[in-house]
């Protein structure tokens, strides 16, 4: 049992918007790679429309080609009901997913800009996907621009801690706060996972950040220290919001798995992950990216003081 999961999100939020399309073995060989390292929670894939985003108009392929571990949440994002019906009719044959994921936004700017729907329609939407859903899955509801909006510029945090009780009275077990544009910092990180925390002992917390200006390691920080466990991440730092790159420009990446690991592993902090095979799988992503990416342990190796016991483990509390 390790002291915290960590969410492999390259495989959708990481794909979802590369030019490229992937072939299929090459999507198994990636999760049964990332399966194979340790990680527990893995983003297989979208139930999305493969007119409007064909990078995942092989889900079902997908899901029915990987190699599964024991204990291991394979999550599908779905957008709608329609979605929730596809995991549904391939729960039915035997090689569903295990968790599916819900949307909302903080902002009703960027609820329309991005869902295409007002903040109220989008929890309608929720509401009835979850009736859909009837219990078969694990969910995570995701709120995008949790920490701040580059439309509306400061979130409320008790709306944001209002979003988590809907999610919280409609059954939704993990609630991950998104830090959609890299607009957090610590302090802000800390007070709102503290209150989510306090407030919904019920739920379990979930840390999505985004590294558009190099905070989401450091925030990241500032979330464990406050009691969060689940933290989403990438390989590479690949993924991310277009919603940066359409309206704010920058970077869109997550947070790297690779560097995350690290520090958590340096700092005796156990994730569950198998360091070699991490390094290897990583290599193999930049592979079948054909570029760099943005892991600065993938360029600088891990850190050489790993291979000893860390001087003063940090207890987790
Ligand atoms: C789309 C979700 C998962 C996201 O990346 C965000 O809002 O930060």
């Amino acid at each position: 049992m390790s002291d915290v999961v960590i969410c492999e999100c390259f495989a959708r939020d990481g794909l979802q918007h590369e030019p490229q399309m992937l072939p299929l073995e090459t999507k198994l060989a990636l999760i049964d790679q990332f399966t194979d390292m340790g990680l527990t929670r893995i983003e297989a894939m979208s139930y999305s429309n493969p007119k409007v985003i064909p990078q995942f108009a092989d889900a079902t392929e997908v899901l029915a080609g990987i190699r599964r571990g024991d204990g291991v949440y394979y999550k599908a994002t779905c957008a709608n009901v329609r979605a929730v019906e596809r995991a549904l009719a391939d729960t039915e044959k035997g090689i569903g997913a295990n968790e599916i994921s819900l949307l909302v936004s903080a902002t009703d700017s960027h609820s329309l800009k991005n869902l295409k729907r007002t903040r109220e329609d989008q929890w309608k939407n929720i509401t009835d996907m979850v009736a859909a859903a009837n219990g078969r899955y694990r969910m995570v509801g995701t709120i995008s621009m949790a920490f701040g909006c580059p439309f509306e510029g400061t979130v409320s945090e008790s709306d944001v801690l209002k979003d988590v009780e809907k999610f919280s009275k409609a059954g939704v077990q993990l609630v991950a706060l998104g830090d959609t544009t890299g607009m957090a910092v610590p302090a802000t990180t800390q007070r709102l996972f503290s209150a989510v925390i306090k407030e919904f002992p019920d739920v379990v917390p979930v840390a999505h950040f985004h590294d558009s200006r190099g905070t989401g390691i450091v925030n990241y920080l500032a979330a464990y220290e406050s009691g969060v466990r689940y933290f989403d991440c990438s390989m590479g730092g690949v993924g991310g919001h277009p919603t940066e790159v359409k309206y704010g420009g920058g970077f869109t990446g997550n947070v790297c798995t690779e560097d995350w690991v690290n520090l958590l592993e340096s700092m005796g902090v156990t994730t569950g992950i198998d360091l070699e095979k991490m390094m290897a799988t990583s290599a193999y992503c930049e592979s079948v990216l054909g570029r760099q990416l943005y892991s600065k342990v993938a360029l600088s190796g891990l850190n050489p003081l790993l291979d000893r016991p860390a001087a003063t483990p940090v207890s987790a509390s």
